[in-house]
């Protein structure tokens, strides 16, 4: 008797470590994410190895409640590509896909691959919706965060960039969900290849003019030999202590938030340290505005906090995409007029 494709046994195996970091990451967020129970979970599937090796973990943990999502993001040729391959892995596996088309233009001063990752989660984040999905999920892995925490260090940036990606984020109110992060990405590939399961490589993943891929071809071959192999995952464990610190002083801020109100009051933002008035108001205007600002932007709040002793001492500031400013005791930040 033959059996029909819905029920038909998978046709490959999925190794057990990914199908388990899969099923620890539901047991850490299931009920943030779906206190009253899943109809279905969206795996964010663009043919490569990573997403694939999710893919087949996600339909183990959810049998018949995986629902594919594939942007095709029409800006290389091969994009056509890709999503006949997904189409086909689907196919074979008796799971729903979705294909996303996405043109972005990238606004004055973004890049068009910061336009065509916006854009991306965006339609991610309508499909989740549309579907009923109670959460999509990416297959980044270790060694994709430890090129994160590069990136960051090459800006400079702080504990929020040091923490690299979240296991868990909202977009547009669809959560967003990294299982693999623990999991090493070459070990990724080892098990599907020994599996016999297909993926497509995007060539744009080797060109040298973008910066993440430098630092996988340079940086992380360099670190490996100074440090020994697998040394990255160290950098990937320090992202998750910055998490948990950055945890903390988000918790700080939001009780110091509760003393100082909405909008903040000058005066109590005066009576704590300069550093814990900054980490109230980058939280303040992170969750009321979801805006953030530079470095020295936050250097000068800091000191115009201070000088404002007097109600004469007036606040006009640019911070991130808007303005800083001062009415009576209160702090005030408006958007920038679109032109
Ligand atoms: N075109 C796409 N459609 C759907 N999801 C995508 C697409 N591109 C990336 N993603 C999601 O974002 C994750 C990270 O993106 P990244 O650009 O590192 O992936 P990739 O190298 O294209 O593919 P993979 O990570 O599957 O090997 C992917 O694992 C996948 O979950």
């Amino acid at each position: 008797m033959r059996l029909s494709a819905a029920v038909a046994a998978p046709p490959w195996s999925v190794d057990a470590r990914i199908t388990a970091a899969v099923a620890h990451w539901w047991a850490q967020h299931a009920s943030t994410v779906a206190p009253t129970g899943l109809d279905g979970v969206g795996v964010a599937f663009s043919g490569g190895a990573d997403s694939t090796a999710l893919l087949l973990a996600a339909c183990a943990v959810w049998p018949q409640r995986v629902h594919a999502l594939h942007v095709h993001h029409g800006l290389q040729a091969a994009a056509d590509t890709f999503a006949a391959h997904a189409a086909r892995v689907c196919a074979r596996l008796a799971v729903p896909l979705t294909v996303l088309h996405v043109q972005a233009r990238p606004a004055p001063r973004q890049s068009p691959e910061e336009a065509a990752r916006r854009a991306r989660y965006r339609a991610l984040a309508e499909a989740a919706r549309t579907h009923r999905l109670a959460a999509v999920l990416l297959g980044h892995h270790a060694q994709d965060q430890a090129e994160t925490v590069w990136l960051a260090l090459s800006r400079g940036a702080g504990l929020p960039g040091l923490a690299g990606m979240p296991a868990l984020r909202w977009h547009d109110g669809v959560a967003f969900g990294r299982p693999l992060l623990a999991l090493d990405g070459a070990a990724l590939r080892q098990a599907l290849a020994a599996a016999g399961v297909p993926w497509v490589e995007d060539p744009s993943n080797t060109s040298a003019a973008y910066t993440r891929n430098r630092i996988r071809q340079r940086l992380l071959p360099a670190w490996e030999a100074t440090f020994g192999p697998g040394a990255w995952a160290a950098v990937a464990r320090s992202a998750r202590h910055a998490a948990q610190a950055q945890t903390l002083l988000d918790d700080l801020a939001a009780l110091d938030l509760q003393h100082i109100g909405e909008p903040p009051s000058l005066t109590a933002l005066r009576a704590l340290s300069s550093a814990r008035a900054i980490n109230a108001l980058r939280h303040w205007l992170r969750m009321r505005h979801g805006a953030s600002g530079s470095d020295a932007q936050w250097q000068e709040v800091a000191r115009q906090i201070t000088a404002a002793r007097t109600r004469g001492h007036r606040i006009e500031l640019r911070l991130g995409q808007g303005t800083l400013w001062r009415a009576g005791d209160y702090l005030h930040w408006k958007p920038a007029a679109v032109t």
